[in-house]
């Protein structure tokens, strides 16, 4: 159709879907910020129960690139459990962008969601018995899940089960049952179950929730060897801190919000020797809202208004009229 004054070109659906998700794109701060391998955007999860509304998640953002192996921290009811279903495809956000390796995951039709589920993510959960069939050897529970997907013949079913068990640590545990193993090497096999179908994310929640701090160790320590080896993108939710000394990237959410995030990085010295360096960032988001550490909030007894002022380099940030501590923060 030609455009002419009286009669304007209607836009038919294809042009108004792309111009659509041009608008969603640039809502969000531009199409690079989209590009991760697991995108949050304004992520908004509203739960309503007998007429009364809790907002758990309230515009979270999160980009995790593909290949990361990411911890997220946070309190009781700071909303990582709610994270965690959407991300796994177990619930479904109010509003907001959520996305993993291409799978809108507000807009899933039943049949993508299971696809989703099979193929894309596996899981590991903190109960131990939720992970393993109590009745089949640990290689058997490897080999149950590509049976299940009809992958591999016999023979190299068996030797990827023997492969990915002795990747995680525990090729000795091969033809003992659950019940025959310790709660980190049951946590290690759930990890090589987990993997076998060769997905392109790994959740895990609270996987070393049951377990004291060695084994735990452990556990990281196959979850670390799984995302070197096989590229897998590895989220791992927990509410203990001292998670932070076991991945390089560590997220915490606060009140359904990302708030800070701590990255660890190796710096070589003059002499030669590597030292891990851990570095606290802040969040900000897209419309510029932070929010500031407790500790800093308490500290200088912040309320209600602060003042902001612009300097060369660096935001400061100081107690207003309703504050009563008389110091000075500088963000
Ligand atoms: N199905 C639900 N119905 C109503 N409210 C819910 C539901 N699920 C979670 N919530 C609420 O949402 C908020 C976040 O809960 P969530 O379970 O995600 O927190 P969490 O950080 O995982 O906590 P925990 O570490 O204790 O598991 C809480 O206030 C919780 O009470």
């Amino acid at each position: 159709m030609t455009a002419t004054a009286a009669t304007p070109v209607v836009p038919d659906l294809a042009d108004l879907q792309k111009r659509a998700a041009q608008r969603a794109a640039e809502r969000a701060g531009g199409r690079d910020r989209l590009r991760g391998h697991i995108v949050c955007d304004g992520l908004v999860r509203i739960f309503k129960t007998e007429g009364v509304e809790v907002v758990a998640l309230q515009g979270l953002d999160l980009v995790i690139d593909r290949g990361e192996l990411v911890a997220i921290v946070g309190a009781s009811g700071s909303g990582k459990s709610t994270l965690l279903n959407i991300l796994s495809g177990l619930d479904t956000p109010t509003a907001g962008i959520a996305r993993v390796a291409g799978y809108d995951l507000l807009n899933l039709s039943v049949k993508r969601r299971l696809s989703y589920r099979r193929k894309t993510v596996g899981f590991v959960w903190q109960q131990t018995g939720r992970n393993l069939m109590p009745y089949l050897t640990a290689l058997e529970n490897v080999e149950l899940p590509m049976q299940l997907a009809g992958r591999r013949g016999g023979r190299a079913r068996r030797e990827r089960a023997r492969e990915l068990l002795e990747m995680v640590g525990v090729g000795y545990c091969a033809d003992r049952r659950p019940g025959q193993l310790s709660g980190g090497e049951q946590q290690r096999c759930a990890v090589a179950v987990a993997v076998a179908n060769d997905p392109e994310v790994l959740f895990a929640d609270e996987p070393t929730g049951e377990l004291d701090e060695a084994t735990g160790a452990d556990v990281f320590a196959a979850l670390r060897t799984i995302n070197a080896e096989l590229g897998v993108t590895v989220v791992v939710v927990t509410h203990d801190q001292a998670v932070a000394t076991q991945v390089r990237r560590t997220v915490a959410i606060r009140d359904g919000r990302t708030a800070s995030e701590v990255r660890r990085t190796a710096r070589v010295g003059a002499d030669g020797s590597t030292e891990l360096v851990s570095e606290e960032y802040a969040v900000l988001d897209r419309t510029g809202r932070m929010q500031l550490p407790a500790a800093f909030v308490e500290a200088l007894e912040l309320r209600d208004r602060v003042r902001l002022n612009l300097e060369p380099d660096h935001v400061e940030v100081r107690p207003g009229e309703q504050s009563r501590g008389e110091g000075k923060a500088e963000a």
